[in-house]
């Protein structure tokens, strides 16, 4: 059986949204399976009563309490409170404007004592108080209500998963309902089949409720929620990431600052540019908010390899690659940079770097984002066009690398050798130099913020490609790398939750 977690089902969940099929929507099947299956499991069941918390797993609850009540059942509700987000409250409101449905608030372990008659009158009761929303300890009403639930002798029908239990690893800490049916949502959460939680679930239904498989694959705004934006109201500097950037030479000093200022605008504190010295010059010369680390000579070799390895640990990220050239000692260099720094050190490898790499084994947190010729550099092989053989062969080499691989193109490939992400955004506008540098610095960033590179990597492409968009919306086939600068911080504050957590206790 397919399992899912929490996390994996609220992203699949909004990139839905994304690819056109709306929450509501996703509720009203969710629902409708509910009362599908009640009433083939209990068709001569003629009393229902649902008792629903204030989320979206109560949201499910009043949607089925609507296709049971248009089944010809008698249905009540105990509301453990009005729900807070649009779409329960909305179904809310609309099992309240049904005749004969009679509906109850009950806030308090009080208030639901004194419908203790209702959970006895009932044959079949749905219990949807908890999904996969559930946090910490059970607060009241909420543990009340399972507790009354559990000692009600009707059978106990759970929506998506038993009120209590955990959706991920099937622990109950305090207590959980005792369904005798869980319909659970679009594939199992993994906690349902833990052994430990087999007493709870009952028997288990797994419904379809209209997410297209794209949702799982397609990057998306949900895939936001692998990254941490919030800052403590205590950060100090330094405390939302720090990317080394090594690039430049003789003939290219730009591509190592595009990369930097894309890190910065995508959220870290410092970004450093080590290059030979024309590249770190030049680099200083671009703006106030570049450090450049010169190199002696007009090209990366042999001799700063030490400098680039001890400098390296004051950062948490290294990125290399952009304007370092192919020629003399460069790819020796890179290739003993990699060898000293992969596994101990979150990196980046792009461009001229890829070129070097080829043959090496990254170990621990790597992504690559070559273009297509950059891949065929990497590892001998053309990308293939057709969008599945692509993923296959992206995947394939993403797992004997040992690496996360990001293929840019029409569609860019992200994986990390098992799971696969492809990203939609992007425009042809884009093909102007400099956006892969872009895309680099919010790697970089991207992976101070997250533990997960391929999330890191597919949120880099996703934002770097409506950069493009939005930048291509006012200039056309005009822009330049510079114009996706500014729309990064735009495109990221409209999916990223960005808010100010409360300072730390310690001093
Ligand atoms: N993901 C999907 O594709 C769909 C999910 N559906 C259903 O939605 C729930 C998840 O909804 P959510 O609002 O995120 O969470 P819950 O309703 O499970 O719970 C949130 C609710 O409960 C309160 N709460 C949380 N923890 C506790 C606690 N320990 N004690 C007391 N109260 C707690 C919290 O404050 C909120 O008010 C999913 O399971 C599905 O059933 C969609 O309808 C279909 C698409
Ligand atoms: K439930």
């Amino acid at each position: 059986m397919e399992v899912i977690t929490s996390l994996e089902m609220y992203v699949a969940d909004r990139n839905a949204e994304w690819l056109g099929v709306p929450r509501l929507v996703l509720m009203e099947n969710a629902g409708a399976a509910v009362a599908r299956n009640i009433l083939k499991k209990y068709p001569h069941a003629s009393r229902v009563l649902a008792v629903c918390g204030t989320g979206d797993n109560g949201g499910d609850g009043y949607v089925a309490v609507r296709h049971l009540h248009a089944a010809g059942k008698e249905v009540r509700v105990i509301a453990l409170g009005e729900p807070r987000e649009e779409l329960a409250a909305r179904n809310y409101q609309a099992v309240k404007r049904l005749w004969g449905v009679e509906v109850a608030v009950a806030q308090s372990p009080l208030e639901l004592l004194a419908l203790q008659d209702w959970l006895m009158w009932a044959d079949v009761i749905i219990d949807a108080v908890l999904g996969t929303g559930i946090r910490g300890a059970l607060r009241e009403p909420h543990a009340t209500a399972i507790e009354l639930m559990n000692i009600a002798p009707a059978p106990k029908v759970a929506v998506d998963v038993p009120s209590g239990l955990d959706p991920d690893t099937g622990e109950v800490r305090d207590k959980a309902v005792k369904a005798a049916l869980t319909v659970t949502f679009h594939k199992a959460k993994k906690g349902l089949l833990a052994p430990s939680a087999a007493r709870y679930v009952g028997e288990l239904v797994v419904e379809p409720i209209g997410i297209p498989p794209e949702a799982e694959v397609v990057v998306g705004p949900g895939d936001f929620a692998y990254l941490n934006f919030s800052r403590r109201a205590d950060s100090k500097k330094g405390d939302h990431g720090r990317v080394l950037v090594v690039g430049g030479s003789l003939e290219y000093s730009g591509a190592p600052v595009l990369v930097a200022k894309a890190a910065l605008r995508a959220g870290v504190d410092l970004a450093v540019v080590a290059a030979p010295e024309p590249a770190a010059y030049a680099a200083k010369a671009m703006g106030p908010d570049i450090i450049a680390v010169p190199l002696e000579g007009p090209r990366l070799s042999l001799k700063h390899v030490d400098r680039i390895a001890s400098l390296a640990e004051r950062f948490d990220v290294v990125a290399i690659g952009p304007g370092l050239g192919t020629e003399g000692e460069t790819p020796d260099a890179v290739r003993e940079i990699f060898r000293r720094l992969t596994g101990r050190k979150p990196l980046v490898a792009d461009a001229d770097a890829l070129k070097a790499l080829r043959g090496e084994k990254a170990a621990g947190i790597t992504v690559y984002t070559p273009h297509a010729g950059e891949f065929k550099a990497l590892t001998g092989v053309d990308p293939p066009h057709g969008l599945r053989e692509r993923v296959e062969v992206v995947r394939q080499h993403a797992s004997s690398i040992g690496a996360v691989i990001l293929l840019k193109g029409r569609y860019d490939v992200i994986s990390d050798g098992s799971r696969v992400k492809v990203n939609t955004t992007g425009t042809p506008a884009m093909t102007v130099g400099g956006t892969g540098d872009v895309l680099t610095g919010l790697v970089a960033s991207f992976l101070t913020k997250t533990t997960n590179p391929l999330e890191a990597a597919a949120v880099a492409a996703f934002v770097n490609g409506l950069a493009g968009e939005e930048a291509a919306a006012q200039l056309g086939f005009h822009i330049t790398a510079s114009d996706l600068l500014d729309k990064i911080p735009g495109v990221i504050r409209k999916f990223a939750r960005e808010d100010v957590t409360p300072a730390s206790s310690r001093a």
